[in-house]
């Protein structure tokens, strides 16, 4: 059975033909050789209280528009003057209106940590990260076999970039864990099926050993949640509709960020 993530990642597949018809692998290696050094985000992660990443997110498989954002460098810039810590940047085009030009656009306009979140399934795709001035990169353990995770997570940290490696259930921990990942999401949002299990943080964390950021990912309706992560024992939460879908964005990350250090 074909699943939505197996459909997102076909769709993935299919435009990135496209981008490397247009720009060669020689081509972005001489594009990073010119973009600053990426800033080390799991150390910043890792700070003490509850960290934040704050997603520019316009639409999704799960709830369709979400929000129109015009302005994503502003909506950056506005998170990151209230705290957060790093902005994730969606970058998928058919199901999420993302775009590379986001990415480029929000880490013109914010000095924090810049995450592109997409469905990295090449190493080509991480290289093309960072020269668009990427920090961190999402790697999905239920898209990847052992051996593309474990690759495509050295190379990330040969660009200098954080490996944020995604999981949802306890075989894919496992792999997360086996594969060397300091940072791991747990996402509460199965990408199969779309449904949201607010008790996956709680199950999956204890199997993560000490030293390793947590980031507790998805469903995090706002302080409330922020606050249950954060006593579970969350190092940071990746929130994005509730930031995007509210009437004061800026207030939404305070707020966050408040009930993480309380
Ligand atoms: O958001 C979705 O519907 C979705 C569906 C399939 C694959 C990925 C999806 N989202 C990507 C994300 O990781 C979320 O945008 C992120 O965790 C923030 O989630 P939320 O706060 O629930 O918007």
């Amino acid at each position: 059975m074909t699943t939505v993530l197996d459909a997102i990642v076909a769709g993935v597949r299919e435009d990135l033909a496209v981008r490397t018809e247009a720009v060669s692998q020689p081509d972005l290696e001489r594009r990073v050789a010119d973009v600053p050094a990426a800033i080390d985000a799991e150390e910043r992660l890792r700070a003490p209280g509850l960290s934040l990443i704050a997603e520019v997110k316009r639409a999704s498989p799960s709830k369709g528009e979400l929000a129109e954002i015009a302005d994503p460098a502003a909506l950056a810039a506005t998170y990151a003057s209230a705290g957060a810590t790093a902005i994730s940047v969606l970058t998928e085009q058919r199901r999420f209106r993302g775009s590379l030009d986001d990415l480029d656009s929000v880490r013109a306009a914010v000095q924090v940590p810049v995450l592109r979140k997409d469905f990295m399934v090449t190493d080509y795709q991480l290289w093309e990260a960072r020269a668009h001035g990427a920090d961190i990169i999402l790697l999905i353990v239920a898209s990847l076999t052992d051996a593309e995770l474990v690759r495509m997570h050295g190379l990330a940290r040969e660009l200098g970039m954080t490996a944020l490696v995604e999981v949802h259930d306890e075989g894919e921990t496992q792999r997360a864990v086996d594969a060397g990942a300091s940072v791991i999401g747990v996402n509460a949002r199965n990408l199969k099926t779309l449904e949201v299990h607010r008790d996956t943080f709680s199950r999956l964390a204890p199997l993560i050993p000490p030293g390793v950021v947590k980031v507790a990912e998805s469903g995090i309706s706002g302080a409330d949640d922020a606050a249950m992560y954060a006593a579970q024992g969350a190092d940071a939460v990746l929130v994005g509709e509730a930031l995007v879908s509210g009437p004061d964005p800026a207030a939404a990350v305070r707020d966050i960020l408040a009930a993480g250090a309380a």
